[in-house]
């Protein structure tokens, strides 16, 4: 592969009106298959199989987009939604009952990880089997090896037998090798959640120079450290349905806008025994009456849980008025704990370069390993007010007039 400028180049992987549908019951799913492989020699089968039968239902329906050299998409949306569903099918896992999806190139692909594994033998031993089932011989994967191994970190654990692996070190082994394969598209399945944060960070950093020498990316994700760090466009999945196309942090603007609404309707449902509530969020300076550009800061984060919760992350985002993200940091890469009670969370910020005017604040508590949502303020309702004041220098105000967000501290030399 070489760099490439995205724009210029044909899509990778184009997909139209694709389309699954399931069938809730087991025994009369095999009846459907089987009479759909007899059926497949009849012409216009394709259009009786745009029809449901009886217990079926649409898995995804009616999805289209591209993806070009170059190109992450983050795949958004609640359990059920049809992530995986979407994924196998471009993995060609299974087969689409309509609609088409053509692919340029090489996939590889983060599904299901432990599938294509054996787990009596080693590490070492499954990455040929691994890169087998990828169609690369041993010979074409032993002058990949070391790169592999390095990679994935395993240590003297490669050498143990696969069944002895936890998640995270299951994770490392398919991603090194998935990914030294050189993919021309790479499908990632909320595999990162499953590595510790180390592995997760190595993994971004890896997606990013391979994205800069034209690869392309379909990430299922809800961490909105990956999602913002990787992918450009977003789309959001709602009950098999494509509802949403984005940036990536716009889709999950929405994602979170939706799954607020949900927390809250349930919450009022349950007579508001939701699990956790953030009840407040306040943005403090930490040495001056106001919060100054350039400032430090340390942001609160009030929460009431029913019960303990571990492996929490929570993350802030900072808009404009007018929905331009300016800070989507402020994830925690550390799980937090939640005790029963009304509780804080907190951090300091220790510069805050953003230029005098008015802010918006959402936030989010969400589960590190399913990557959902626990709890979210301001997405769905009123945004937390954030006003950033300072002296209104010639320089600062002509900042403001070319509307510039952030203030760097620019010493000028002669
Ligand atoms: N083999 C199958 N047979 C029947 N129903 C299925 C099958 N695979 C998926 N489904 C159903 O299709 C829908 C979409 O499932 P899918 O696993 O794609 O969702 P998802 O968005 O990946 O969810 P999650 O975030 O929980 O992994 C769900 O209702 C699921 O129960």
């Amino acid at each position: 592969m070489h760099p490439v400028s995205p724009a210029s180049d044909s899509p990778l992987l184009e997909v139209r009106h694709l389309a699954k549908k399931f069938c809730t019951r087991l025994r009369l799913s095999m009846w459907y298959a089987l009479r759909d492989i007899l059926g497949e020699a009849w012409p216009g089968y394709r259009a009786r199989a745009a029809r449901l039968r009886a217990h079926e239902f649409w898995g995804v329906q009616d999805i289209s987009f591209e993806l070009r050299p170059g190109e992450a998409l983050a795949i958004v949306g609640a359990n059920g939604a049809g992530k995986s569903t979407l994924l196998k099918l471009l993995n060609g896992l299974i087969k689409p009952d309509g609609g088409s999806i053509h692919i340029r190139g090489k996939v590889g692909a983060l599904i299901e990880l432990g599938v294509g594994l054996d787990p009596v033998l080693s590490g070492r031993e499954n990455v040929f089997i691994r890169a087998a089932l990828l169609g690369f011989s041993r010979a074409q994967v032993l002058p990949l090896f070391a790169q592999i191994e390095e990679f994935a970190g395993l240590g003297t654990a490669l050498d143990m037998p696969v069944q002895f692996y936890s998640s995270g070190m299951v994770a490392r082994l398919a991603y090194a090798v998935a990914v030294h394969l050189r993919p021309d598209i790479l499908l990632v399945d909320e595999v990162l959640a499953v590595g510790d944060m180390e592995f997760q960070r190595k993994c971004v950093n890896h997606m990013l120079a391979y994205l800069a020498t034209g690869g392309s990316v379909v990430l299922v994700s809800h961490n909105p450290y990956h999602v913002q760090a990787v992918c450009q466009r977003g789309v959001l999945l709602e009950r098999g349905r494509l509802t949403f196309t984005g940036t990536g942090l716009e889709t999950l603007d929405r994602y979170y806008a939706l799954q607020q609404q949900q927390l809250t309707e349930r919450n009022a449902q349950s007579g508001g025994s939701a699990p956790v509530v953030i009840e407040d969020l306040v943005f403090e300076s930490i040495a001056a009456p106001t919060i100054i550009t350039d400032g430090a800061v340390r942001v609160r984060l009030t929460y009431r849980a029913q019960t303990p919760q571990t492996n929490v992350a929570w993350a802030f985002y900072i808009w404009t008025n007018d929905g331009l993200t300016c800070v989507t940091g402020g994830v925690n890469l550390t799980p937090s704990h939640l005790i029963s009670g009304r509780h804080e969370l907190s951090c300091t910020v220790a510069r805050l370069p953003l230029t005098v005017g008015q802010y918006l604040v959402k936030v989010a508590i969400f589960e590190l390993q399913s990557q959902q949502p626990l709890a979210l303020l301001g997405w769905e309702d009123a945004p937390v007010p954030l006003v950033v004041q300072g002296e209104l220098s010639l320089e600062k105000s002509f900042q403001s007039m070319i509307q510039q967000l952030v203030t760097l501290p620019i010493d000028w030399h002669n």
